[in-house]
């Protein structure tokens, strides 16, 4: 059961509740860490810290899937063609999808780092270099979630989808942002 624990995550219960309720066919995806090659995420934050300074502290006690927003594009296509061709028994609902697999974002941290090593990416810091702390020592505004992790098995049965490993998408955009 949903149990916001900020005006952000209240307001996207309010969003899903309104969505729901409004009599037409929907289907509303929950993800988390959501990342790519463009826009702003962790991952982006992580190679310009890395390479602005020698040392980082990342919170250790936070634990969720990374998810890139390839991923949320491709089953969202998916999903919409699904509803062209079934219209009457079109499935709506809420799903979750993120990527499968676990981590915090210390852990996350060190692998963008690594990988970011072996791409020849500018560097001030290696992986060794990211120290863990909970999460009272990077206070923020507002509340996060300990544990952001997702349960997808609805949407694997219902729409046959299979999301890839967290490390394997991590790869994959690091490697985009190599061929820039
Ligand atoms: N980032 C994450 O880890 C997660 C995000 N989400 C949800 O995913 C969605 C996208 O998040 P994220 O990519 O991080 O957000 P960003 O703030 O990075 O991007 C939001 C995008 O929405 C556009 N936008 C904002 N308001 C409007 C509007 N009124 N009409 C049309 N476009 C608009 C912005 O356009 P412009 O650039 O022109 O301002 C921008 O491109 C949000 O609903 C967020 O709550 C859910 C779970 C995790
Ligand atoms: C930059 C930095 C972040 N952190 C921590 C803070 C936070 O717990 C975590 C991620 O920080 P960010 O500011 O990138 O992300 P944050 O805004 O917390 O990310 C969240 O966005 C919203 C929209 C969601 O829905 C979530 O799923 C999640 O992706 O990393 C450190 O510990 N040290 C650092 O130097």
């Amino acid at each position: 059961m949903a149990n916001p624990q900020c005006v952000y995550g209240s307001s996207k219960l309010a969003g899903e509740q309104a969505v729901a309720t409004a009599g037409t066919a929907h289907a509303i995806l929950r993800t988390s860490w959501v990342f790519g090659a463009h826009g702003g995420n962790f991952l982006k934050t992580i190679l310009r810290l890395a390479n602005e300074r020698d040392q980082l502290s990342i919170v250790a006690g936070q634990i969720g899937a990374p998810t890139p927003a390839s991923l949320l594009a491709n089953v969202t296509a998916h999903i919409i063609q699904q509803y062209r061709r079934d219209k009457c028994d079109f499935p709506s609902g809420l799903y979750h999808l993120s990527c499968s697999g676990s981590t915090s974002w210390y852990e996350y941290a060190q692998l963008v780092v690594e990988l970011a090593a072996t791409h020849g990416f500018p560097l001030k810091l290696s992986a060794a270099d990211i120290q863990p702390i909970p999460t009272s020592g990077y206070p923020t505004p507002a509340r996060r979630p300990r544990n952001s992790q997702l349960d997808c098995s609805k949407i694997q049965k219902i729409f046959g989808t299979h999301p890839p490993d967290w490390h394997d998408s991590v790869k994959h955009v690091l490697a985009q942002l190599d061929q820039r």
